[in-house]
């Protein structure tokens, strides 16, 4: 399986942040996207979850083979700020949730079962979303992919707001899960992309490359890498 992005272009007025991005993403790897304030990372990842409209470009899934247009319905979507309904408690968005997807759910678990993979107590589950912490929200966000496991998995910056507890067993869940998804996570903590990610993906200058994978591995990690997004913003 294979997520291809093809001549992919963005503008906001005059700025171009999006600049003809082509790439492939691989089944069985979490992928970690880097890349400084501003560099286009959410709007890359809001193109792909078709909230926001390409200038030009398409992305497309390949499965078995068979290629088609990507689709929201082949991702699932983990946003820095989470959007959920506010009104509901966890609990009934949970099992709203698991309703409208129940066609394609492969033995779902228990709506319990499901707070318990990210440790949300009994008595908070059956509070309003409102009152959760902006951590709670987040694993509340991640429990949708776990639930619909769909093709691609893209997290913007989820880690950031989570105890270390629940980041392990985020960690944890996205390692064990990874080989049968294409995981993509922008985050700016380069110590959690060397722990978690198999590769290194730059959006620099409106672009998107691939960094050499021995740089996870050398003892100068953090230093090389800031020294290959100020090298590549300065070009
Ligand atoms: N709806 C919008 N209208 C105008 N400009 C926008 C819009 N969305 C994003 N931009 C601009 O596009 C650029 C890329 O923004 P984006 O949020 O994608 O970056 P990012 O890499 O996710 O940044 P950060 O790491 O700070 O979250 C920024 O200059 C931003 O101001």
């Amino acid at each position: 399986m294979k997520l291809i992005i093809e001549n992919i272009s963005k503008s906001f007025e005059n700025k171009e942040v999006l600049k003809d991005l082509n790439f492939e993403f691989n089944k069985g790897n979490i992928y970690a996207l880097l890349g400084r304030n501003g560099a286009g990372k959410t709007t890359f990842f809001n193109i792909l979850s078709e909230e926001l409209k390409s200038d030009e470009g398409k992305a497309y899934i390949e499965i078995n083979g068979a290629r088609k247009r990507l689709e929201s319905t082949n991702l699932s979507y983990v946003y820095s700020d989470p959007i959920l309904p506010e009104f509901l408690t966890g609990y009934e968005f949970i099992k709203f949730f698991i309703d409208i997807n129940k066609d394609k759910l492969d033995h779902p678990l228990l709506i319990d079962e499901y707070f318990e993979i990210i440790k949300i107590n009994y008595e908070d589950r059956h509070k309003l979303i409102r009152s959760y912490s902006h951590g709670m929200k987040n694993k509340l966000q991640m429990l949708m992919f776990v639930i619909r496991r769909p093709p691609v998995i893209l997290l913007d910056e989820p880690l950031t707001s989570l105890d270390v507890v629940v980041a392990l067993e985020i960690k944890r869940l996205l390692r064990e899960i990874r080989k049968d998804h294409i995981i993509i996570f922008s985050t700016h903590i380069l110590q959690l992309a060397k722990d978690l990610c198999d590769e290194i993906v730059a959006l620099n200058n409106g672009k998107l490359s691939l960094m050499q994978k021995e740089l996870l591995q050398n003892p100068d990690f953090e230093d090389k890498v800031i020294e290959m997004l100020e090298e590549k913003i300065n070009d």
